[in-house]
C-alpha cells in the first residue's frame, strides 16, 4: 500500500513547498510547524480515506490545537480529580463542557471523512466484497461486523489519525530545525539528493531512489532516538522482578523511549545530534530492544513503513528546493511532554531558494 502512495506523497510534499515559497521571497524568519501539519494531514486522508482534501493555511494547526486542548484536559482529570471526589461532580464542570465540544467537533471531522468514502464506495459501486482500497476500509468491514454505532466507528478513525499526524509533523518539524542548526548535515543530505535526482527538483520520486537516501535515513532515525514523540502504557499480567524495583500485576507502566534513546551505556554520544549512530556497524553492535520508536512486539505501530517513506519524500523534496536557516542553537532546544513530546517553542526558520524558480 504505501509503495503506491508515493505520488499522494511527492504531490502534497510539492504542495507543501509551494505554500512555504513566499518565505523563501521575503527571506524573513517564519514558524514552519503549521505547513507541517496540513501535509501530514492531507497525506493521511488521500491514502487512508480516499479524500483528497485542500487545507488552507491555519486549518491544520487549529485542528491540532484543538486536539491538544482536548488531551490536556483529559489529563487533568486523569491526574487532578481525587479519587474520593465523584466524577458526577466533574461532569458539569467548565472543563467538561468544553471537553465534550472539543471531542464533538474531531469526531465529527472524523466521522465526515468515513462518511465520505461510504458514499465514494456505492458511487464506485464496490461492495463488501471487494478488496479494501484504503485502511479505512478495513475499519469499516470491522465496524460491520462488530455491529459497532457511528460514534464508535468514528472513534476508532479518531484514534487511528490521531496515531498518524501528530507523531509525523512532530518528527518533520525536529528534522528540518535539526537540518538547519547542523549546516554540515544539511549539505550532507543535499549533496546525496543532488547525486540522486541530478540538478532538476521536478524530477518524479520512485521506490528505488528513495532506498538509495542512505544519509537521510540515518538522519531520521537519529531524529527519532532523541525526540521519539510517544511513550506507551502498558499493564504487566503478572509481577515483574526488577531487582530494586518491583512492578506488581495489573499496575499501569508509562514507558518513555526518551530515557532508554539517551542511555550512555548504549550510545555513543547520547545527547547530541550524532546521525553515525545509524551507521550499519553501529547498529550491530547495539543490543536488540534498545531502539524503539516504534514500539515492538503484536502492538507496534503498524504505520512504520508508512510514516519513514512520506517523511522521506517531504525532507527530499524540500531540500532539494530550499536552504533552512536558523539562529536557534541545539543546546537551547527544549521540549514539551504532553500527550507527545514535541517542541516547546515556535522555533524560527528562515529559507532560501536553491534554484531560481520552484
Ligand atoms: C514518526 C511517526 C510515528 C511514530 C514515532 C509512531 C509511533 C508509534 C508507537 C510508539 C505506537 C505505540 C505502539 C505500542 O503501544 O506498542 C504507535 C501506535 C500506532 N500507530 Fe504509530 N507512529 C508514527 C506514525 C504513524 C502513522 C503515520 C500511522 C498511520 C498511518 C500510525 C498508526 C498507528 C496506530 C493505528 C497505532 C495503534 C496500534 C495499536 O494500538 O495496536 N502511526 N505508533
Amino acid at each position: 500500500m504505501v509503495e503506491s502512495n508515493i505520488s499522494v506523497f511527492q504531490e502534497k510534499a510539492l504542495k507543501m513547498c509551494h505554500m512555504i515559497n513566499k518565505h523563501a521571497e521575503t527571506g524573513i524568519e517564519f514558524v514552519l510547524r503549521g505547513y507541517l501539519v496540513n501535509f501530514a494531514i492531507e497525506v493521511l486522508c488521500v491514502t487512508n480515506f480516499g479524500c483528497d482534501i485542500n487545507l488552507n493555511e491555519n486549518d491544520g494547526i487549529k485542528l491540532k490545537e484543538a486536539l491538544d486542548s482536548g488531551l490536556e484536559l483529559i489529563m487533568k482529570f486523569i491526574i487532578q480529580i481525587p479519587y474520593n471526589i465523584s466524577l458526577t461532580c466533574a461532569k458539569f464542570s467548565k472543563d467538561c463542557r468544553r471537553l465534550n465540544q472539543l471531542m464533538k467537533d474531531y469526531w465529527h471531522f472524523c466521522n465526515k471523512l468515513l462518511q465520505d468514502r461510504l458514499r465514494n464506495r456505492t458511487l464506485l459501486q464496490e461492495d463488501e466484497h471487494s478488496l479494501p482500497k484504503y485502511f479505512s476500509d478495513v475499519l469499516l468491514e470491522k465496524a460491520t461486523k462488530d455491529k459497532l454505532s457511528s460514534e464508535d466507528t468514528g472513534k476508532l478513525v479518531a484514534d487511528f489519525f490521531f496515531g498518524g499526524f501528530d507523531t509525523s509533523s512532530v518528527i518533520l518539524h525536529y528534522t528540518l530545525l535539526l537540518l538547519a542548526i547542523f549546516p554540515e548535515h544539511q549539505e550532507h543530505v543535499y549533496r546525496e539528493q543532488m547525486d540522486i535526482f541530478g540538478n532538476n527538483p521536478e524530477i518524479e520520486l520512485s521506490w528505488e531512489q528513495l532506498s538509495k537516501m542512505e544519509f537521510l535515513t540515518r538522519v531520521l532515525k537519529e531524529v527519532l532516538r532523541l525526540y521519539c514523540p510517544i511513550g506507551i502504557f502498558r499493564k504487566p499480567t503478572s509481577d515483574i522482578d526488577l531487582g530494586d524495583y518491583k512492578l506488581p500485576k495489573g499496575s499501569t507502566l508509562f514507558i518513555m523511549f526518551y530515557s532508554l534513546h539517551r542511555n550512555p551505556k548504549i550510545w555513543s554520544h547520547p545527547n547530541e545530534f550524532h546521525p553515525d549512530h545509524f551507521l550499519p556497524e553501529e547498529c550491530a553492535r547495539r543490543p536488540k530492544g534498545s531502539y524503539l520508536p516504534f514500539s515492538l512486539g503484536p502492538k507496534s505501530c503498524p504505520g512504520s513503513v508508512y510514516a519513514m517513506t512520506s517523511l522521506k519524500i517531504a525532507v527530499s523534496t524540500a531540500i532539494r528546493r530550499y536552504k533552512f536557516e536558523t539562529g536557534v542553537k541545539f543546546e537551547e532546544l527544549e521540549y514539551k511532554y504532553g500527550i507527545l513530546l514535541e517542541p516547546k517553542e515556535e522555533y524560527l526558520l528562515r529559507i532560501t531558494n536553491r534554484v531560481p524558480q520552484l
